[in-house]
């Protein structure tokens, strides 16, 4: 695999933030997917290069829906990736891999009560389907073996390390807990083990 075209785009957020970002994309990845890399702030005098592996989430990243955290934790990613240099992988992998019509269909079985990973199960799918090789390889067409990894999810560096990329150091992503997603988060940090501090659900 390797890269097929860098291109400039500037971006404005909605409350004002901007920046510039090259936007990176590929030829030959595992999964045929057309996933991107951001590239941010000054990658070359970082050393190390700042990652998030972000997976998409139509709902949170575009259209601002209050069930989850990822449009928030997106904008976040961006500011702290341009301050200190790094990329950001927008990965394919909707609803944590099952697809956007399955996600939906869980958020469906979550207002009947069941949990997020209760819902994908009852569909017949896995807890969490996200397979990271076409990230490491990625990482390894940009020249990146060795990254500082953004999340507060240990399968992402877990995966990201057997798949051979040198995780330096992981640093937290922020959360974004609202009453409509504090179950989803919480959910998280007792399945998952997610480092994040909530309150305990009430
Ligand atoms: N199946 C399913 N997917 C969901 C649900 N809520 C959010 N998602 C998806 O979960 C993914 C969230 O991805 P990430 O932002 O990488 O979150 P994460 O795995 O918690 O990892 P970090 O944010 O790095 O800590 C996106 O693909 C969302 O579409 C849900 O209730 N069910
Ligand atoms: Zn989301």
């Amino acid at each position: 695999m390797q890269v097929r075209t860098r291109v400039i785009v500037p971006l404005e957020f909605p409350d004002g933030y901007h920046t510039t970002a090259e936007v990176i994309t590929f030829t030959g990845l595992a999964d045929g997917k057309e996933h991107l890399a951001l590239a941010l702030g000054d990658v070359a005098e970082a050393g190390v290069p700042l990652v998030r592996m972000h997976s998409e989430c139509m709902t949170g990243d575009v259209f601002g829906s209050q069930r989850c955290d990822c449009g928030p934790q997106l904008r976040e990613a961006v500011e702290q990736i341009a301050e200190t240099g790094g990329y950001l992988l927008y990965l394919r992998q909707e609803g944590r891999g099952i697809g956007l019509y399955a996600k939906l269909d869980a958020y469906a079985l979550q207002d009947l009560g069941m949990d997020t990973y209760e819902a994908n199960r009852a569909l017949g799918h896995g807890d969490d389907e996200r397979d990271y090789t076409a990230a490491a390889q990625m990482l390894q067409a940009l020249g990146a073996p060795t990254v500082d990894l953004l999340t507060n999810n240990p399968d992402k560096s877990r995966q990201l390390r057997d798949l051979g990329v040198e995780v330096r150091a992981v640093r937290r992503t922020g959360v974004h807990a609202s009453p409509v997603n504090v179950r989803y988060l919480q959910a998280k940090v007792t399945h998952t083990q997610h480092t994040i501090d909530l309150a305990p659900a009430s």
